[in-house]
């Protein structure tokens, strides 16, 4: 069912391990050329390119690219209250986690009269992708509104695709997320579409609302597919992005002592957001990476959506490594850098400390990342395809620019006057000091 592959007595580089791990056919590069033109076509052509398509991958033409107010108080009346109280329980947690991550400002004394202070911006206006192709994603909704509205930001919209059952609108209980969470800027567009709104905004007609106008916003946020993560990657720089959070991945680090219909099901769970989803096991066990593989061939008929997770499980970006020990399996979580990593082996919350390299990493064999998904109160928007080497999950710095506050007395700045000069004349910029200079003249 899924791939093996035995490390074990083969001593690699970090180079050599990373040609090694699994990794999907097809990467975001790959998706960039597709959805170019897409971009183009919404940079050129406003709401009837979105219109045409919605049509085109979405199968459905909306009537309302935005969505009506009315449409999104209705949703929150009618979600069943069983939803209602998981989202509610949700947000909170994720609030109060969020609240806790805002930087402080700090003020630094160099000398007397010399102060640098650093203070952070949230920036104006933000769009949240929110996924909706094979899967809804309501709780992607709470983990971007949240996290900017926690960040200070003043103008949020969503988007989302456009869903045939609901008259081309998003699906209810996102709609319903968005007004819970007071968001009334709702978008009915997805995809790589929805990016070049946001990126380039958009005008045009809509056939019942007269005007149609989507403003540019200053940084884009959210989860999708290889196709919203490669458009993200194209408009970096004419906005700020978050990191590229698509197709899910799971690894876990897991000894002799997991339990294998655990672990199986926690590599199942997240096989279920798409056949691209990657599923990874790393263990110092032949016994767990065998027993593991069995439960899979029992488990994986038995759920919902059992071709896409077999579709997931058996694809090159997924596989059960075997290694010596649990240093060489820190060595391959690390150069893995996988989305999500469970660390499922004795003494579990020291392990996890040594990790360098993971979107988020969940502790134990009672945080499976499903717990995370929802509700545990971190962010589920975190980085993937190896982005997490260099970038974080979403957080309120997502929103947030640092901007350096200078400000000298006459006596700080002529004490350093003669060396500014100095150093101004070596790089051949007079005028540097001169700027100085007039100012003690
Ligand atoms: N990394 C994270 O933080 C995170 C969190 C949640 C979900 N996810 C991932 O988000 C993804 C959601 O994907 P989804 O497809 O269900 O929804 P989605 O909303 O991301 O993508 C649907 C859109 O993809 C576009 N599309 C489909 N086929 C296309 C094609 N051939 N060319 C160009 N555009 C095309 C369509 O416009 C459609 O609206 C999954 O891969 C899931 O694993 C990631
Ligand atoms: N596992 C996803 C992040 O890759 C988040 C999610 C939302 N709903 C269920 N799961
Ligand atoms: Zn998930």
């Amino acid at each position: 069912m899924i791939n093996r592959i035995d490390l074990r007595g083969r001593s690699l580089s970090p180079r050599e391990l990373t040609e090694i791990l699994p990794r999907p056919e097809i990467g975001v590069e790959d998706a960039a050329e597709k959805v170019a033109p897409i971009l183009h076509d919404v940079r050129l052509h406003g709401a009837s390119a979105l219109r045409d398509l919605s049509e085109r991958f979405d199968g459905v033409r909306p009537v309302h690219l935005r969505v009506p107010t009315e449409r999104l108080s209705a949703a929150l009346e009618t979600l069943d209250p069983l939803v209602r109280d998981g989202l509610e329980e949700a947000i909170r947690r994720v609030r109060t986690v969020h609240a806790a991550q805002r930087p402080q400002p700090f003020s630094v004394d160099l000398a007397p009269g010399a102060q640098v202070r650093q203070r952070w911006i949230p920036v104006r206006r933000v769009g949240l992708y929110v996924p909706g192709g094979i899967a809804v994603y309501p709780s992607s909704v709470i983990m971007s509104v949240v996290a900017a509205q926690e960040a200070g930001v003043r103008e949020l919209a969503v988007a989302s695709p456009p869903q045939r059952e609901n008259d081309g609108l998003p699906h209810p209980t996102i709609l319903a997320a968005c007004a819970l969470l007071g968001v009334e800027e709702v978008y009915a567009v997805g995809g790589a579409q929805a990016i070049g709104m946001f990126a380039y905004g958009a005008t045009g007609s809509e056939p019942q609302d007269g005007d149609f106008l989507c403003e540019p916003v200053d940084v884009i946020t959210g989860p999708g597919n290889i196709y919203v993560a490669a458009a993200k990657r194209l408009v970096r720089g004419v906005v700020g992005i978050d990191s590229e959070a698509g197709p899910t991945e799971i690894a876990i680090l897991a000894d002799g002592g997991a339990d294998p219909t655990h672990v199986a099901l926690d590599l199942i769970s997240q096989g279920e957001h798409t056949p691209d989803a990657a599923a990874v096991l790393v263990t110092p066990s032949v016994e767990l990476a065998a027993a593991v593989d069995a439960r899979l061939v029992d488990l994986v008929p038995e759920t919902k959506h059992a071709a896409r997770v077999a579709q997931a499980l058996s694809g090159p970006q997924s596989a059960i490594i075997v290694v010596d020990d649990l240093e060489q399996g820190l060595d391959v979580v690390d150069s893995y850098g996988a989305e999500h990593l469970e660390i499922q082996t004795a003494d579990a919350a020291a392990v996890a400390e040594r990790v360098q390299s993971a979107g988020a990493i969940f502790v134990g064999p009672y945080s499976p990342v499903p717990l995370g998904d929802y509700m545990a109160g971190s962010n589920h928007v975190l980085p993937t395809g190896g982005c997490a080497h260099y970038s974080s999950g979403l957080g309120v710095h997502s929103f947030l620019r640092a901007v350096q506050v200078v400000e000298y007395s006459a006596d700080a700045l002529q004490e350093l006057a003669d060396r500014i000069v100095a150093v101004a004349n070596d790089e051949d910029l007079p005028a540097h000091g001169e700027a100085i200079k007039a100012r003690f003249q």
